[in-house]
């Protein structure tokens, strides 16, 4: 079986995220608590859990989004690629290894090319050939290439919803990330472009490791090896996917959630 394939992968592979102990506030609020997990490279680690449950906190402590908020606290241990983040001195480097796609496309005002241009122009890539490769490259794993390879000059904002979404994609896919942070990325998006980006991100995971928060339960179980179930600030249960689904859960809230009991 697909699943049970790439949960063993999965298991072997080295640990890219270590989170210990994560507490997040906004001042006396806490947005989540005590979270203790592993990501491991190459999988697709989901998250699912109703609203305010902490799923966009957790993603912005992974990419120090606190540094920005100064209402915002982290506590604990986030280890990326062996690194206490809390620890790190050039806070740039670790955002230049993430890719992070929000729930609405956040376009550049800018064309289609430049939109993924962008990035590798910052790391010093001037070459116009070496651009062309990459803005090629990028725009094709994001399944978008053929739809505008013809008008690569026109504003990315003038392309459709699904579009500028798969557009977020090829951009952030050329910082070449490490890990690739998902939040909500359908929920504008229709059905059509919502499978079109999944097997985008089948085919992603081969290079890199992706975080998947998503209100859709059944799109954790198409895409995610493994799970983690948020509920009011808590990280309740983290499984293997399957495992969620097929009853083999800890908790009885996890299965409720996932029954759509409540949501
Ligand atoms: N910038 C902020 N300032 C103050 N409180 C915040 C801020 N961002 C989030 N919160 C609060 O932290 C808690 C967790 O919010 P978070 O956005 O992480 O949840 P979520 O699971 O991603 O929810 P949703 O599915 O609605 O996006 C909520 O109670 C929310 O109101």
């Amino acid at each position: 079986m697909v699943e049970t394939e790439q949960v063993a992968v999965a298991e072997e592979a080295p640990v890219k995220l270590e989170i210990n102990d994560l507490t997040i506030k906004y001042g006396q609020h806490t947005a989540l608590k005590e979270v203790n997990l592993e990501i491991r490279e190459h999988e697709v680690f989901g998250i699912i859990g109703p609203a305010n449950a902490g799923k966009t906190s957790f993603l912005k402590s992974i990419n120090r989004m606190d540094t920005f908020d100064t209402n915002m606290s982290v506590e604990g241990q986030i280890k990326f690629n062996g690194l206490d983040i809390q620890n790190l001195q050039n806070i740039y480097a670790l955002r230049s290894r993430i890719g992070v796609v929000f729930p609405l496309p956040v376009g550049l005002p800018l064309t289609i090319y430049e939109n993924v241009a962008l990035s590798p122009r910052l790391r010093g890539i001037n070459s116009k050939s070496e651009l062309d490769i990459i803005v090629e490259r990028c725009l094709t794993r994001a399944a978008l290439w053929d739809e505008v390879k013809d008008r690569l000059n026109s504003l990315g904002s003038l392309l459709s919803g699904g579009q500028q979404q798969r557009l977020t994609i090829a951009r952030a896919l050329s910082q070449d990330p490490d890990l690739l942070m998902l939040d909500e990325f359908s929920i504008a998006v229709d059905p059509v472009t919502t499978m079109r980006i999944e097997d985008v991100l089948k085919e992603l995971k081969k290079d890199m490791t992706i975080i998947l928060v998503t209100n859709l339960v059944q799109q954790a179980r198409r895409l995610a090896d493994r799970t983690a179930f948020f509920l009011e600030n808590e990280c309740v249960e983290v499984g293997n996917t399957e495992d969620l689904f097929t009853g083999e859960v800890k908790d009885q809230r996890t299965r409720d959630y996932v029954e759509g009991k409540f949501g």
